[in-house]
């Protein structure tokens, strides 16, 4: 709850504005906050810094500052790495809720706490709450592009070279194949997801959507055959809504 405060009032990104540690009655300035908050927002940080999240030093010989860390590096929100679209989704109140409620899952017969707890499965309540939904997809897509970016740009570049097309299954909005898309222009990226998570997201030459479902289920087990028939690259022609697919199949999976 303490890194969720403090990703919801900036406090990191105030630090990089700033440009260098920062003190506790400068914070204070700088979130605009009541001088009466300032014993609490001590007590915040001091739990910060205790986390790792920042680092304290000492500024003007004395007086105490706050500074960032590599872990709250990828709070900034600018910054071309950020993971806080993931915290904070996951301790937004529907995820957290869930917890409240272990015990009733123990004793009830529903396959999932959340079905426990709201009702309905995972992704049906996603497909019914679209700000929720969108905020998942975000999350999703932060924490792949951080991991992403280097699977793609250092040793690991070789995993893609050679192939002509890759399907994405439960690719989410597709981040992972936006930036496989970029870095190898020549090979086809198409990601498959639920219909209310890839509508209206925007395609390029290489990389295109298909929404589907169960035709998620298809796509693998025609992978698998295809595969299993024609060694590690299958040239087995694939359709999916009418539409083909070929000559290369490889369906990668993030998470
Ligand atoms: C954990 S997320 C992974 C997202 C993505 N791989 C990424 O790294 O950003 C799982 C994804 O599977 C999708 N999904 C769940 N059930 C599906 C189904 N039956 N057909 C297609 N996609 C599905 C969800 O909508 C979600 O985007």
């Amino acid at each position: 709850m303490s890194l969720k405060c403090a990703i919801e009032l900036g406090i990191a990104d105030i630090i990089h504005s700033h440009g260098r540690a920062i003190t506790l009655s400068e914070l204070v300035s700088a979130l605009d906050i009541q001088p009466t908050k300032t014993t609490g927002l001590f007590r915040l940080m001091r739990l910060l810094v205790h986390s790792g999240c920042f680092n304290k030093t000492k500024v003007n010989g004395q007086e105490e500052a706050y500074g960032l860390t590599a872990a709250s590096t990828l709070l900034i929100k600018d910054k071309p790495y950020c993971f806080s679209p993931t915290v904070s989704v996951f301790l937004d109140p529907c995820f957290i809720a869930a917890f409240q409620s272990l015990s009733s899952w123990f004793k009830g017969t529903e396959l999932t706490l959340w079905e426990t707890v709201h009702g309905i499965k995972f992704w049906e309540f996603m497909n019914q709450n679209p700000g929720i939904n969108q905020r998942f997809n975000e999350a999703m897509a932060s924490d792949t592009e951080i991991l992403t970016s280097f699977v793609v740009k250092a040793e690991c570049k070789q995993i893609f070279e050679g192939l002509g097309s890759l399907v994405d299954v439960g690719g989410g909005n597709g981040s992972l194949s936006r930036i496989i898309s970029e870095a190898f222009p020549g090979i086809k990226c198409t990601v498959l997801d639920l219909p209310h998570v890839v509508a209206n997201l925007p395609e390029a030459d290489n990389l295109k959507y298909i929404a589907g479902d169960e035709d998620g289920l298809k796509i693998l087990k025609k992978r698998r055959e295809a595969i299993a028939s024609n060694g590690k690259r299958g040239k087995r022609e694939l359709k999916v809504n009418g539409q083909s697919y070929s000559p290369t199949l490889v369906s990668v999976t993030t998470k």
